[in-house]
């Protein structure tokens, strides 16, 4: 896990308040409120969580039913305050709709112009900056359609980052990796989190004990946990044990390597407890268990 930023005590570079999202029947949002600073933060979720339609919304792609959201002070219910945090943004969307005729520089350099990067010169040079960065120089004139995923979602993150934006937005950049990219990304996502607030994310637990200073748990679109992962790690304190047997009414329980079954929600008495890790925490926050603990 990476330190909290010096700069934490500064204002919040987003502030959310009562957003709310329905799609015809379904509460997509409800109710969600919370403020980001500099570094990166987690959004953990199951799939149908929300995350998606926050992460638009944050990034401007989508208006909420109800609620206020400021990034740098800008308001992007109004026209100029839309163009103002577009200005300031980088989002790496689920599906960042590469045209696949592009070549790698081609799609950065679009994005670029998109941003409002108007000097040719300048901007061709902070696209190689960018596709330098993110490991593909030797790639940038390579079509999207010839790239392995991998290289894909690098090619999505460098034109995340293109422009240097204060506020970054990304959704699942780690899905489908190998474990030796998921590396590589988390270090590119460590660095962009220097002096920028960035939220990633994510169904991978592991890669917000790994990055995150600060992690947020969404479920059934609402906010169930809004703290550090070491806290979320603490709410499964005493709540997870191994038994011989598959626990009966435990919230979860299953075989593990060595035979022995690891359960998870309260244990009987004399049970063999075991250390919990960030996922069990993240568990508990989704089954409400730990209710104390959670937001
Ligand atoms: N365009 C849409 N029309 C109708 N319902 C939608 C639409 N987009 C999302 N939903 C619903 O809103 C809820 C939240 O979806 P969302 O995509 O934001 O979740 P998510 O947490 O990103 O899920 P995943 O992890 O699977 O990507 C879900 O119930 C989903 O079915």
């Amino acid at each position: 896990m990476t330190a909290p930023p010096a700069s934490r005590t500064a204002p919040p570079t987003v502030s959310v308040s009562g957003l709310t999202l329905r799609y015809r029947g379904t509460v997509a949002l409800d109710d969600v409120s919370f403020r980001l600073g500099e570094g990166v933060t987690g959004l953990l979720g199951p799939n149908g969580a929300g995350k998606t339609t926050l992460l638009r919304i944050l990034a401007t792609a989508t208006p909420p039913d109800r609620g206020a959201l400021t990034v740098l002070g800008n308001d992007p219910s109004t026209v100029a305050g839309r163009q103002a945090v577009r200005r300031t943004l980088g989002y790496l969307p689920q599906s960042p709709g590469f045209h696949p005729g592009f070549t790698a520089f081609e799609f950065v350099d679009y994005v670029a112009i998109l941003k409002e990067l108007t000097d040719r010169r300048q901007r061709h040079q902070e696209v190689r900056r960018r596709l330098d960065d993110v490991g593909l120089a030797d790639a940038r004139g390579k079509r999207i359609k010839a790239l392995s995923g991998g290289m894909r979602q690098r090619v999505a993150l460098a034109a995340a980052l293109v422009g240097d934006p204060s506020f970054v937005v990304l959704d699942e950049p780690t899905v489908g990796l190998d474990p030796e990219q998921r590396m590589r990304f988390r270090e590119l996502i460590a660095e962009a989190g220097q002096g920028r607030t960035v939220l990633l994310s994510t169904h991978q637990t592991e890669d917000v004990a790994m990055l995150c200073h600060r992690v947020v748990v969404l479920d059934r679109g609402r906010i169930r946990f809004d703290g550090t992962p070491a806290e979320l790690t603490a709410a499964a304190e005493g709540r997870v044990w191994s038994s011989d047997a598959k626990a009966q009414g435990a919230l979860a329980g299953w075989r593990t390597g060595t035979g022995e079954f690891r359960n998870l929600g309260d244990p009987p008495g004399g049970a063999a407890i075991l250390e919990p890790t960030l996922e069990d925490g993240y568990l508990m926050a989704i089954d409400g268990a730990a209710e104390g603990a959670m937001a």
